[in-house]
């Protein structure tokens, strides 16, 4: 029997605005349903995993396979310690990113078998997947270019690397339109969350009122993390959103890529 919870992933290159949608969403979500609301991210959403993910954005270089175990192990801890628990309390999850940007990099950018690269994640996970995932898709050039801080090793790894990479995301996106929104992420802050909010709603067949998230949601460089931080659990109410929403959604300029 599945968990009674819901669990949602954000998906794509690095900087084309995932954990600024990610936590926005998760917010809302917990004002809408009550329901608990948990943020969290891979790698890095557990302790081990911070230190798992200061190895592999941060350490010496390492091939390939290396670098896939490491994301998995990563998985592994989260899941069996963080995400299957919420998911059995009836909470929601909100990742920054799952299996698929293992797929996308690991497979899509380092070139391993995509196959052997999802065998292996489904393995550590016991096959948990996110109800939905939202991949949020931009040029990297442009994602790139949001970034302000240091480049990771990943981030640093080439143009050639993330064509690869953003196109594994599309293609594994079009052979499941079930699981996947895809959205254009060039998008504004605003416009993005609204669509994610009609789209995540009738995926999950929650029954919103949707307000205007352009007047809503301020451009914000925080993306809900910092390098030390773990998993977040949001309380429902807390910040953001304004207390009495002001009406239906009348469409937003967020566009399906
Ligand atoms: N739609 C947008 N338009 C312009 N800037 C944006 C948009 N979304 C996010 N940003 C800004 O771009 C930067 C990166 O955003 P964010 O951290 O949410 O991206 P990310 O995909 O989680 O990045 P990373 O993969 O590096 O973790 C932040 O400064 C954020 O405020
Ligand atoms: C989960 C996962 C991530 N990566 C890459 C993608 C990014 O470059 C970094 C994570 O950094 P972020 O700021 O949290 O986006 O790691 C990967 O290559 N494989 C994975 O499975």
């Amino acid at each position: 029997m599945s968990a009674p919870g819901y669990f949602i992933s954000f998906e794509g290159g690095d900087g084309v605005g995932k954990s600024t949608q990610a936590r926005l969403l998760g917010q809302w979500l917990g004002e809408l349903t009550g329901r608990e609301v948990v943020l969290t991210r891979e790698p890095g959403g557990t302790e081990l995993g911070k230190e798992l993910r200061a190895a592999v954005l941060h350490g010496q270089d390492m091939d390939p396979r290396t670098e896939a175990l490491i994301y998995a192990a990563d998985r592994a801890h989260h899941v069996a310690s963080l995400v299957r628990p919420a998911l059995e309390r009836g909470a929601i999850v909100v990742t920054d990113r799952y299996l698929d940007s293992s797929v996308a990099y690991q497979s899509g950018g380092r070139e391993l078998g995509a196959d052997e690269v999802e065998l292996i994640s489904r393995w550590a996970v016991q096959d948990l997947m996110p109800d939905v995932t939202i991949l949020l898709d931009l040029d990297p050039a442009a994602a790139a270019a949001r970034i302000r801080r240091q480049h990771d090793r990943l981030e640093r790894a080439g143009a050639e690397f993330h064509r690869r990479t953003r196109e594994a995301f599309l293609a594994r996106a079009a052979a499941d339109p079930e699981r996947w929104i895809v959205l254009d992420a060039s998008a504004t802050i605003g416009d993005l969350q609204a669509q994610i909010r009609v789209d995540v709603a009738a995926r999950l067949e929650l029954t919103p009122v949707v307000e205007e998230a352009e007047d809503t949601v301020a451009a914000d460089s925080d993306d809900g993390f910092d390098d030390t931080d773990s998993a977040i659990g949001y309380t429902p109410g807390v910040g953001l959103l304004p207390e009495t929403p002001t009406g239906p959604a009348t469409g937003s300029g967020a566009t399906r890529a």
